[in-house]
Protein backbone atom coordinates (compact mmCIF):
# COMPACT_ATOMS: atom_id res chain seq x y z
CA UNK A 1 0.00 0.00 0.00
CA UNK A 2 1.34 3.43 -0.97
CA UNK A 3 2.00 5.97 1.28
CA UNK A 4 -0.94 8.17 -0.11
CA UNK A 5 -3.38 5.44 0.28
CA UNK A 6 -2.36 5.17 3.68
CA UNK A 7 -3.27 8.88 4.46
CA UNK A 8 -6.35 9.25 2.66
CA UNK A 9 -7.42 6.01 5.15
CA UNK A 10 -6.30 7.89 8.20
CA UNK A 11 -8.20 10.89 6.91
CA UNK A 12 -11.07 9.13 6.47
CA UNK A 13 -11.20 7.38 9.83
CA UNK A 14 -10.17 10.97 11.72
CA UNK A 15 -13.72 11.74 9.94
CA UNK A 16 -15.60 8.62 11.30
CA UNK A 17 -13.87 9.32 14.37
CA UNK A 18 -15.27 13.03 14.76
CA UNK A 19 -18.65 11.32 13.83
CA UNK A 20 -18.58 8.89 16.48
CA UNK A 21 -17.64 11.25 19.07
CA UNK A 22 -20.30 13.68 18.38
CA UNK A 23 -22.87 10.31 18.41
CA UNK A 24 -21.82 8.96 22.03
CA UNK A 25 -21.73 12.70 23.39
CA UNK A 26 -25.22 13.36 21.56
CA UNK A 27 -26.16 9.53 23.63
CA UNK A 28 -24.58 10.51 26.87
CA UNK A 29 -26.77 13.78 27.08
CA UNK A 30 -30.03 11.60 26.14
CA UNK A 31 -28.70 9.32 29.46
CA UNK A 32 -28.31 12.61 31.46
CA UNK A 33 -31.97 13.40 30.29
CA UNK A 34 -33.43 10.12 31.34
CA UNK A 35 -32.05 10.56 34.83
CA UNK A 36 -33.72 14.45 35.20
CA UNK A 37 -36.99 12.06 33.90
CA UNK A 38 -36.55 8.96 36.59
CA UNK A 39 -35.74 11.73 39.40
CA UNK A 40 -38.89 13.86 38.25
CA UNK A 41 -41.48 10.94 38.24
CA UNK A 42 -40.68 9.40 41.80
CA UNK A 43 -42.71 9.53 44.39
CA UNK A 44 -42.76 10.33 47.80
CA UNK A 45 -40.48 7.79 49.80
CA UNK A 46 -39.31 6.20 46.54
CA UNK A 47 -35.69 6.51 45.53
CA UNK A 48 -34.81 6.20 41.91
CA UNK A 49 -33.57 3.41 40.02
CA UNK A 50 -31.02 4.27 37.52
CA UNK A 51 -29.81 1.06 36.64
CA UNK A 52 -32.30 -0.99 34.34
CA UNK A 53 -30.77 -4.30 33.53
CA UNK A 54 -33.80 -5.18 31.73
CA UNK A 55 -33.17 -2.12 29.34
CA UNK A 56 -29.77 -2.94 28.66
CA UNK A 57 -30.02 -6.62 27.74
CA UNK A 58 -32.92 -5.38 25.20
CA UNK A 59 -30.15 -2.38 23.73
CA UNK A 60 -27.64 -5.16 23.60
CA UNK A 61 -29.56 -7.88 21.69
CA UNK A 62 -30.75 -5.02 19.56
CA UNK A 63 -27.13 -4.39 18.37
CA UNK A 64 -26.51 -7.55 17.95
CA UNK A 65 -29.59 -8.10 15.58
CA UNK A 66 -28.51 -4.96 13.87
CA UNK A 67 -25.04 -5.59 13.20
CA UNK A 68 -23.68 -6.51 9.57
CA UNK A 69 -20.23 -7.00 10.34
CA UNK A 70 -17.02 -7.02 9.53
CA UNK A 71 -16.92 -7.07 13.83
CA UNK A 72 -18.63 -10.04 15.32
CA UNK A 73 -21.53 -9.51 17.64
CA UNK A 74 -19.82 -10.14 20.43
CA UNK A 75 -17.55 -7.92 19.73
CA UNK A 76 -20.07 -4.94 18.47
CA UNK A 77 -22.00 -5.49 21.91
CA UNK A 78 -18.32 -5.02 24.37
CA UNK A 79 -18.44 -1.82 22.86
CA UNK A 80 -21.57 -0.87 23.07
CA UNK A 81 -21.47 -2.12 26.85
CA UNK A 82 -18.74 0.30 27.69
CA UNK A 83 -20.66 2.97 25.83
CA UNK A 84 -23.77 2.25 28.53
CA UNK A 85 -21.40 1.86 31.02
CA UNK A 86 -20.16 5.54 31.15
CA UNK A 87 -23.83 6.70 30.57
CA UNK A 88 -25.31 4.70 33.05
CA UNK A 89 -21.89 6.62 35.34
CA UNK A 90 -23.18 9.78 34.70
CA UNK A 91 -26.37 8.86 35.70
CA UNK A 92 -25.39 7.48 38.94
CA UNK A 93 -22.20 5.73 39.28
CA UNK A 94 -22.74 2.46 40.74
CA UNK A 95 -20.76 0.61 43.37
CA UNK A 96 -20.32 -3.29 42.60
CA UNK A 97 -18.87 -5.32 45.73
CA UNK A 98 -17.17 -8.63 43.88
CA UNK A 99 -14.95 -11.84 45.62
CA UNK A 100 -11.27 -10.33 45.49
CA UNK A 101 -8.33 -9.10 45.57
CA UNK A 102 -7.92 -7.34 42.25
CA UNK A 103 -7.60 -9.54 39.53
CA UNK A 104 -10.29 -12.48 40.14
CA UNK A 105 -12.64 -13.88 37.90
CA UNK A 106 -15.13 -12.30 39.89
CA UNK A 107 -13.76 -8.36 38.80
CA UNK A 108 -13.61 -10.15 35.47
CA UNK A 109 -17.18 -11.20 35.63
CA UNK A 110 -18.33 -7.40 36.93
CA UNK A 111 -16.14 -5.91 34.41
CA UNK A 112 -17.80 -8.04 31.55
CA UNK A 113 -21.41 -7.60 32.84
CA UNK A 114 -21.41 -3.77 33.83
CA UNK A 115 -18.78 -2.43 31.95
CA UNK A 116 -15.67 -0.42 33.11
CA UNK A 117 -17.37 2.60 34.91
CA UNK A 118 -18.27 1.60 37.58
CA UNK A 119 -16.70 1.64 41.16
CA UNK A 120 -15.98 -2.30 41.95
CA UNK A 121 -15.03 -2.91 45.68
CA UNK A 122 -12.97 -6.31 46.79
CA UNK A 123 -14.03 -8.41 49.63
CA UNK A 124 -12.31 -10.94 50.99
CA UNK A 125 -14.88 -13.46 50.86
CA UNK A 126 -18.55 -14.78 49.04
CA UNK A 127 -20.07 -14.14 52.62
CA UNK A 128 -18.88 -10.56 52.53
CA UNK A 129 -19.98 -9.28 49.71
CA UNK A 130 -23.61 -10.47 50.65
CA UNK A 131 -22.96 -8.36 53.66
CA UNK A 132 -22.07 -5.49 52.01
CA UNK A 133 -24.84 -5.81 49.41
CA UNK A 134 -27.36 -6.16 52.49
CA UNK A 135 -26.14 -3.68 54.37
CA UNK A 136 -26.81 -1.15 51.76
CA UNK A 137 -22.91 -0.02 51.09
CA UNK A 138 -22.65 -0.93 47.30
CA UNK A 139 -25.55 -1.13 44.60
CA UNK A 140 -24.93 -4.64 43.47
CA UNK A 141 -22.28 -8.01 43.97
CA UNK A 142 -21.15 -10.42 42.08
CA UNK A 143 -20.58 -13.41 43.13
CA UNK A 144 -19.65 -17.26 41.24
CA UNK A 145 -22.73 -20.02 41.36
CA UNK A 146 -21.57 -22.72 39.10
CA UNK A 147 -18.20 -24.10 37.42
CA UNK A 148 -18.74 -26.14 34.04
CA UNK A 149 -15.74 -28.74 35.59
CA UNK A 150 -16.64 -28.69 39.27
CA UNK A 151 -20.14 -27.76 39.99
CA UNK A 152 -21.83 -26.18 42.33
CA UNK A 153 -20.32 -23.11 44.92
CA UNK A 154 -21.50 -23.83 47.86
CA UNK A 155 -20.26 -21.06 49.98
CA UNK A 156 -22.77 -18.86 47.18
CA UNK A 157 -25.53 -21.27 47.64
CA UNK A 158 -25.40 -21.30 51.37
CA UNK A 159 -24.91 -17.75 51.31
CA UNK A 160 -28.39 -17.18 49.98
CA UNK A 161 -29.77 -19.12 52.76
CA UNK A 162 -28.94 -16.42 55.30
CA UNK A 163 -29.08 -13.69 53.65
CA UNK A 164 -32.30 -11.60 51.49
CA UNK A 165 -31.32 -10.98 48.26
CA UNK A 166 -32.49 -10.67 45.13
CA UNK A 167 -31.02 -12.08 41.76
CA UNK A 168 -31.03 -9.56 39.13
CA UNK A 169 -28.50 -11.04 36.43
CA UNK A 170 -26.29 -13.43 35.09
CA UNK A 171 -22.97 -13.29 33.46
CA UNK A 172 -21.09 -16.90 32.37
CA UNK A 173 -17.03 -16.31 31.50
CA UNK A 174 -14.91 -18.92 30.10
CA UNK A 175 -12.21 -18.96 32.37
CA UNK A 176 -9.09 -19.62 30.69
CA UNK A 177 -6.09 -20.54 33.34
CA UNK A 178 -2.32 -20.19 32.82
CA UNK A 179 1.02 -20.84 34.84
CA UNK A 180 2.38 -18.27 36.10
CA UNK A 181 6.09 -17.16 37.51
CA UNK A 182 7.52 -14.35 39.17
CA UNK A 183 10.96 -12.34 36.99
CA UNK A 184 12.83 -14.34 40.39
CA UNK A 185 11.42 -17.68 39.90
CA UNK A 186 13.89 -20.51 38.96
CA UNK A 187 11.54 -22.58 36.64
CA UNK A 188 13.43 -26.03 37.16
CA UNK A 189 12.85 -25.95 40.78
CA UNK A 190 9.42 -25.13 41.30
CA UNK A 191 8.24 -27.10 44.29
CA UNK A 192 5.10 -25.27 45.46
CA UNK A 193 1.91 -24.26 43.16
CA UNK A 194 -0.43 -21.55 44.47
CA UNK A 195 -4.11 -21.26 43.35
CA UNK A 196 -8.02 -21.23 44.35
CA UNK A 197 -8.89 -24.70 45.78
CA UNK A 198 -11.50 -24.44 42.24
CA UNK A 199 -9.15 -23.99 39.83
CA UNK A 200 -6.07 -26.59 41.50
CA UNK A 201 -9.14 -28.67 40.93
CA UNK A 202 -9.82 -27.35 36.80
CA UNK A 203 -6.38 -28.12 35.93
CA UNK A 204 -5.90 -31.67 38.16
CA UNK A 205 -5.25 -33.76 35.06
CA UNK A 206 -2.65 -31.65 33.38
CA UNK A 207 -0.91 -30.69 37.18
CA UNK A 208 -0.81 -34.86 37.67
CA UNK A 209 0.95 -35.07 33.88
CA UNK A 210 3.45 -31.82 34.61
CA UNK A 211 4.11 -31.40 38.05
CA UNK A 212 2.97 -34.70 39.61
CA UNK A 213 5.43 -33.83 42.64
CA UNK A 214 5.19 -30.68 43.44
CA UNK A 215 2.94 -29.60 46.15
CA UNK A 216 -0.38 -28.11 45.51
CA UNK A 217 -1.34 -24.94 47.50
CA UNK A 218 -5.01 -24.11 47.90
CA UNK A 219 -5.34 -20.41 48.35
CA UNK A 220 -8.22 -17.65 48.99
CA UNK A 221 -8.04 -16.74 45.36
CA UNK A 222 -5.82 -16.69 42.38
CA UNK A 223 -5.30 -13.26 42.30
CA UNK A 224 -3.80 -14.36 45.67
CA UNK A 225 -1.88 -16.67 44.51
CA UNK A 226 -0.57 -14.58 41.85
CA UNK A 227 0.58 -11.63 44.45
CA UNK A 228 2.72 -14.62 46.91
CA UNK A 229 4.69 -15.79 43.47
CA UNK A 230 6.12 -12.60 42.92
CA UNK A 231 8.43 -13.24 46.27
CA UNK A 232 8.93 -16.73 46.30
CA UNK A 233 11.67 -17.85 43.62
CA UNK A 234 10.73 -21.56 43.74
CA UNK A 235 6.61 -21.06 43.21
CA UNK A 236 4.63 -20.81 40.63
CA UNK A 237 0.80 -20.32 40.65
CA UNK A 238 -2.16 -21.04 38.62
CA UNK A 239 -4.50 -17.53 37.70
CA UNK A 240 -5.34 -16.03 34.80
CA UNK A 241 -4.84 -12.92 32.61
CA UNK A 242 -6.00 -9.89 34.74
CA UNK A 243 -4.17 -11.39 37.51
CA UNK A 244 -1.20 -12.08 35.54
CA UNK A 245 -0.92 -8.43 33.86
CA UNK A 246 -1.86 -6.97 37.21
CA UNK A 247 1.04 -8.75 39.34
CA UNK A 248 3.71 -8.75 35.99
CA UNK A 249 4.28 -12.08 35.70
CA UNK A 250 4.81 -14.23 32.96
CA UNK A 251 3.01 -17.32 31.60
CA UNK A 252 5.12 -20.59 31.93
CA UNK A 253 2.18 -22.50 29.96
CA UNK A 254 -1.22 -21.25 28.86
CA UNK A 255 -4.95 -22.47 29.03
CA UNK A 256 -4.04 -25.53 31.53
CA UNK A 257 -7.98 -26.25 32.32
CA UNK A 258 -8.54 -29.77 31.52
CA UNK A 259 -11.43 -28.97 29.95
CA UNK A 260 -11.77 -26.52 27.07
CA UNK A 261 -15.31 -25.26 27.67
CA UNK A 262 -14.30 -24.70 31.08
CA UNK A 263 -16.60 -21.21 31.69
CA UNK A 264 -17.90 -19.89 35.66
CA UNK A 265 -21.73 -18.22 36.12
CA UNK A 266 -22.31 -15.61 38.22
CA UNK A 267 -24.85 -14.29 39.73
CA UNK A 268 -25.98 -9.91 39.93
CA UNK A 269 -27.14 -9.68 43.59
CA UNK A 270 -28.74 -6.87 44.77
CA UNK A 271 -32.34 -5.23 46.26
CA UNK A 272 -33.86 -4.29 42.74
CA UNK A 273 -36.96 -6.88 41.02
CA UNK A 274 -36.29 -6.52 37.32
CA UNK A 275 -39.38 -6.63 35.10
CA UNK A 276 -39.44 -9.09 32.15
CA UNK A 277 -37.84 -9.19 29.33
CA UNK A 278 -39.71 -12.00 27.26
CA UNK A 279 -35.94 -13.64 27.57
CA UNK A 280 -35.72 -14.64 31.27
CA UNK A 281 -34.46 -16.83 33.62
CA UNK A 282 -36.09 -17.64 37.53
CA UNK A 283 -34.07 -18.96 40.11
CA UNK A 284 -35.93 -20.23 43.64
CA UNK A 285 -35.08 -22.20 46.69
CA UNK A 286 -37.16 -24.75 48.14
CA UNK A 287 -37.56 -27.09 50.85
CA UNK A 288 -39.64 -29.87 50.60
CA UNK A 289 -41.44 -32.53 53.27
CA UNK A 290 -38.81 -35.15 53.79
CA UNK A 291 -41.03 -38.31 52.20
CA UNK A 292 -40.72 -40.46 49.68
CA UNK A 293 -41.54 -39.23 46.11
CA UNK A 294 -40.84 -35.59 47.33
CA UNK A 295 -38.71 -34.38 44.44
CA UNK A 296 -41.19 -36.27 42.05
CA UNK A 297 -43.74 -33.74 43.31
CA UNK A 298 -41.29 -31.27 43.20
CA UNK A 299 -40.97 -31.42 39.56
CA UNK A 300 -44.21 -32.54 37.83
CA UNK A 301 -45.55 -28.93 37.81
CA UNK A 302 -42.62 -27.89 35.98
CA UNK A 303 -43.06 -31.12 33.68
CA UNK A 304 -46.63 -30.34 33.26
CA UNK A 305 -46.74 -26.80 32.30
CA UNK A 306 -43.91 -27.50 29.55
CA UNK A 307 -41.31 -25.36 31.95
CA UNK A 308 -37.51 -25.69 30.83
CA UNK A 309 -35.47 -26.75 33.97
CA UNK A 310 -31.58 -25.47 33.95
CA UNK A 311 -30.25 -26.52 36.79
CA UNK A 312 -31.48 -28.04 40.19
CA UNK A 313 -28.61 -28.05 43.46
CA UNK A 314 -29.09 -29.83 46.68
CA UNK A 315 -27.79 -28.42 49.75
CA UNK A 316 -28.64 -29.35 53.63
CA UNK A 317 -30.91 -27.51 55.16
CA UNK A 318 -29.87 -25.12 58.36
CA UNK A 319 -33.09 -26.41 60.41
CA UNK A 320 -32.77 -29.98 60.68
CA UNK A 321 -30.01 -32.74 60.35
CA UNK A 322 -30.56 -34.52 56.69
CA UNK A 323 -32.96 -32.20 55.42
CA UNK A 324 -32.47 -30.08 52.12
CA UNK A 325 -33.36 -27.23 50.26
CA UNK A 326 -33.20 -27.41 46.33
CA UNK A 327 -31.70 -24.50 44.62
CA UNK A 328 -33.85 -24.28 40.80
CA UNK A 329 -33.40 -22.12 37.85
CA UNK A 330 -35.69 -22.34 35.19
CA UNK A 331 -36.60 -20.16 31.97
CA UNK A 332 -39.70 -17.89 32.41
CA UNK A 333 -40.37 -14.63 34.94
CA UNK A 334 -41.89 -15.45 38.26
CA UNK A 335 -44.50 -12.57 36.27
CA UNK A 336 -45.54 -15.11 33.35
CA UNK A 337 -49.08 -16.43 34.17
CA UNK A 338 -47.51 -19.96 33.25
CA UNK A 339 -44.49 -19.42 35.87
CA UNK A 340 -47.11 -17.92 38.53
CA UNK A 341 -49.11 -21.04 38.58
CA UNK A 342 -46.27 -23.29 38.93
CA UNK A 343 -45.08 -21.37 41.90
CA UNK A 344 -48.35 -21.40 43.38
CA UNK A 345 -48.78 -25.03 43.14
CA UNK A 346 -44.98 -25.48 44.16
CA UNK A 347 -46.23 -23.07 47.48
CA UNK A 348 -49.04 -25.57 48.08
CA UNK A 349 -46.85 -28.77 48.58
CA UNK A 350 -43.67 -26.90 49.80
CA UNK A 351 -42.07 -26.38 53.59
CA UNK A 352 -40.91 -23.13 52.23
CA UNK A 353 -40.55 -21.24 49.19
CA UNK A 354 -38.53 -18.11 48.11
CA UNK A 355 -38.25 -16.40 44.51
CA UNK A 356 -34.87 -15.24 44.43
CA UNK A 357 -35.31 -13.61 41.52
CA UNK A 358 -36.20 -13.53 37.75
CA UNK A 359 -33.16 -11.43 35.60
CA UNK A 360 -32.90 -11.61 32.00
CA UNK A 361 -30.35 -13.81 30.21
CA UNK A 362 -27.12 -13.22 30.04
CA UNK A 363 -26.84 -11.78 26.49
CA UNK A 364 -22.93 -11.89 26.12
O1 LIG B 1 -32.99 3.57 29.61
C1 LIG B 1 -32.63 3.91 30.74
O2 LIG B 1 -33.37 3.76 31.74
C2 LIG B 1 -31.29 4.49 30.96
O3 LIG B 1 -30.97 4.84 32.07
C3 LIG B 1 -30.32 4.58 29.82
C4 LIG B 1 -29.31 3.44 29.80
C5 LIG B 1 -28.52 3.55 28.46
O4 LIG B 1 -27.43 4.13 28.47
O5 LIG B 1 -29.04 3.08 27.45
C6 LIG B 1 -28.38 3.59 30.94
C7 LIG B 1 -28.49 2.84 32.07
C8 LIG B 1 -29.55 1.84 32.27
O6 LIG B 1 -29.08 0.76 33.00
C9 LIG B 1 -30.17 1.42 31.00
C10 LIG B 1 -30.02 2.13 29.86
Amino acid sequence: MSEQELQALRVRIDNLDERILELISDRARCAEEVARVKMKELKEGESPVFYRPEREAQVLKRVMARNQGPLGNEEMARLFREIMSSCLALENPLKVAYLGPEGTFSQAAAMKHFGHAVISVPMAAIDEVFREVAAGAVNFGVVPVENSTEGAINHTLDSFLEHDMVICGEVELRIHHHLLVGETTQTDKITRIYSHAQSLAQCRKWLDAHYPNVERVAVSSNADAAKRVKSEWNSAAIAGDMAANLYGLTKLAEKIEDRPDNSTRFLIIGSQEVPPTGDDKTSIIVSMRNKPGALHELLVPFHNNGIDLTRIETRPSRSGKWTYVFFIDFVGHHRDPLVKGVLEKLAQEAVALKVLGSYPKAVL
